[in-house]
């Protein structure tokens, strides 16, 4: 493959580099000391040659775009046209063609004051503006058979404005505009009463929006699809659909369009300033300063990581994460939210009674140390149906599942197809896991080894990390664990907080605090003040148990806040005689 005038060679070998991190950055980094003479060959993954690619094509255009927005560099439409077709990238040309078809085929049923462009700046919206200004003018083009007056664009634009977008963002948004004079439309209401009132005074019919698959509310969408029942009645037009991450970057590095400056600082997807961080699988940590930089988003190897700089925002007043989704006044007071898991065991020999599960307990424990509350904790056979019914029952009632168990290449690891058909998706090779299965397993094995490369499609991610020899699995809120021991889970949940603690994969709650007493007293005799002291303190777990008939009670307290915890305490010995209660662990 030819980059400018130097080669690298796409992975012909079988020698496939495993530790991605390592071997890109250690490319990159000797790329751009530019030690490579012009026939250096490497042997990188797919998404690594990618990686490699636009960097070069970065480095190109960064000679180019110096002073970014005082100098605002317009590509026309033709020119983005043969940069595409100019490209050896095959895969892009396809979703170029595809995108350009789509824009022709809407401009065909729709009048052009029937139609609108939905753009925020961000990056899918950036590259629908590219290839809806080319799909246009293309389509002029064949309509009147010549390329005379094609310089206007009269799409009408609409941009929801918003005090919560990033300045970037706001200021891209507006330069680009004014650089391709787009026809603006403000909007400073929400989506939806903005969208009706838009449509009550404007005869559109069909608005483009950069919606990509893999996008959360792209779910159930077409590249035609109707906007949803309670909304103002148009046709949502999605062009880059079927668009990847990696797609977008490919195009906007071979087009060397612009950007919002962001998009270098670590931010993958860009949402409002209370829900955005840069994505933490870019960070570069210098110990020496303690400071913490990003690599720019088009180095993101795993596209369906993208969002990882979403939804959470690390908060400097509790030291860990918290959710802020509506804004800064809507710090979550984490003492009184609660987050459920479920746990589902997954194994025909627990349920025989042949082997004991010391996962579930274990999972339990962990949970309710980083302050979440399981729900149920559940054991299932061996079974696709059986799997299946209880990931759906459980996915929609609790925050995340843990499911262990039935994972691997005999008959009875029907964990993942399990999870596939409760999500009503298929399983589909995944080239990534591959890799890391033949790592594994090496290439003795072939027949299983690629049925277990087998994912769930389209909603699988990788969470990997360097202890892990191969990555553990999250299917929207479902995670799959690999463990069959507790010295395999400890590690697996230890990899986890990690990664929670850098990406954010879950939220860690205020932790839960626990005590206990116990006492002599009968059943009988602490049923009726118990119940009572359950009313007054509604805030808290209070429960007994025994361990054997003839033995004390204990009776246990379970909050997160030590004080409600003492209070209660004290209310059950006021109901009592004086020592008839001893503290325990
Ligand atoms: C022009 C336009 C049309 C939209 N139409 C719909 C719709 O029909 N149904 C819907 O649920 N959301 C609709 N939305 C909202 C989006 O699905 C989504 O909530 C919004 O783009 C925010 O995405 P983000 O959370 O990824 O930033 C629309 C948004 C825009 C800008
Ligand atoms: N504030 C907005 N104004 C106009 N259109 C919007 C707005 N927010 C979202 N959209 C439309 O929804 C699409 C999807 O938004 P989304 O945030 O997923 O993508 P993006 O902003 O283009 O890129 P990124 O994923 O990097 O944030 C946008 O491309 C755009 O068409
Ligand atoms: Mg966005």
């Amino acid at each position: 493959m030819m980059i400018g005038n130097r080669r690298v060679a796409t992975p012909v070998t079988k020698k496939w580099l495993l530790r991605l991190k390592d071997s890109y950055t250690s490319g990159l980094r000797n790329l751009s000391k530019g030690q490579y003479a012009k026939e250096t060959t490497f042997s990188f993954r797919h998404t690594e040659v990618c990686a490699i690619q636009t960097t070069l094509c970065i480095r190109e255009r960064e000679s180019l775009f110096r002073g970014e927005f005082e100098n605002f560099c317009v590509s026309g439409y033709m020119e983005i046209d043969k940069a595409i077709r100019e490209s050896n990238d095959r895969r892009l040309k396809t979703k170029y063609n595809n995108a350009i078809y789509v824009i022709k085929r809407a401009l065909a049923l729709y009048s052009i004051e029937e139609v609108a462009f939905s753009f925020n700046g961000g990056k899918d919206s950036t590259v629908l503006l590219h290839v809806l200004r080319a799909g246009y003018f293309l389509y002029k083009a064949e309509q009147s058979c010549s390329n005379e007056g094609l310089n206007d664009f009269p799409i009408r634009t609409i941009y929801f404005e918003s005090t919560s977008a990033f300045p970037e963002i706001n200021s891209f948004t507006y330069d680009a505009a004014s650089a391709y004079g787009l026809q603006m439309d403000i909007i400073r209401t929400d989506f939806k009463s903005g969208l009706e009132d838009l449509l009550k005074t404007k005869p559109i019919r069909a608005i483009f929006l950069g919606v990509r698959i893999g996008d959360p509310t792209a779910v159930g969408q077409e590249q035609f699809s109707p906007s949803s029942p309670g909304w103002p009645s148009f046709m949502r037009v999605n062009p880059i659909l079927d668009w990847s991450y990696r797609d977008v970057w490919a195009f906007i590095l071979t087009c060397k369009v612009q950007y919002c400056s962001l998009y270098d600082q670590g931010y993958t997807s860009i949402g409002s300033i209370y829900d955005t961080v840069p994505n933490a699988l870019l960070c570069i940590s210098d110990s020496s300063n303690r400071k913490e930089t990003f690599r720019p988003a088009y180095l993101l190897s795993d596209g369906r990581l993208e969002r990882a700089g979403r939804v959470k925002k690390f908060s400097p007043v509790s030291g860990s994460f918290s959710a802020v989704s509506n804004g800064p006044d809507n710090i979550d007071l984490r003492k009184n939210s609660m987050l459920t898991a479920s746990v589902i065991a997954v194994g025909d020999e627990i349920l025989f009674g042949t082997i004991e599960d010391q996962l579930g307990p274990s999972l339990c424990r962990k949970l309710h140390s980083i302050g979440w509350s399981v729900s149920q904790a559940t054991v299932v056979r061996n079974d696709v149906d059986s799997v299946a019914e209880e990931v759906e029952r459980q996915k929609s009632n609790n925050d995340l599942i843990f499911i262990y168990g039935g994972i691997g290449p005999l008959h009875s690891d029907v964990t993942l197809s399990g999870v596939a058909k409760a999500f009503g998706v298929r399983l589909a090779p995944d080239e990534e896991f591959e890799e890391y299965l033949r790592h594994l397993i090496g290439d003795q094995c072939t027949g299983d080894r690629n049925e277990m490369a087998q994912l769930p499609e389209g909603i699988t991610e990788l969470l990997h990390h360097e202890n892990l020899p191969v990555p553990l699995m999250k299917c929207q809120n479902v995670i799959i664990l690999t463990a069959t021991n507790i010295m395999e889970l400890d590690k697996e949940w230890e990899c986890l907080i990690e990664l929670t603690k850098s990406g954010g994969l879950f939220e860690m709650m205020e932790p839960y605090i626990s005590k206990c007493l116990i006492t002599q007293l009968s059943d009988v005799e602490t049923a009726q003040p118990l119940s009572k002291l359950c009313l007054e303190f509604p805030d808290l777990y209070i429960g007994s148990y025994r361990r054997s008939r003839t033995g004390p009670l204990t009776i246990s307290f379970r909050g997160k806040d030590q004080a409600r915890i003492e209070s209660a305490k004290e209310a059950l010995y006021e109901k009592f005689h004086p020592g008839v209660f001893s503290e325990t662990n």
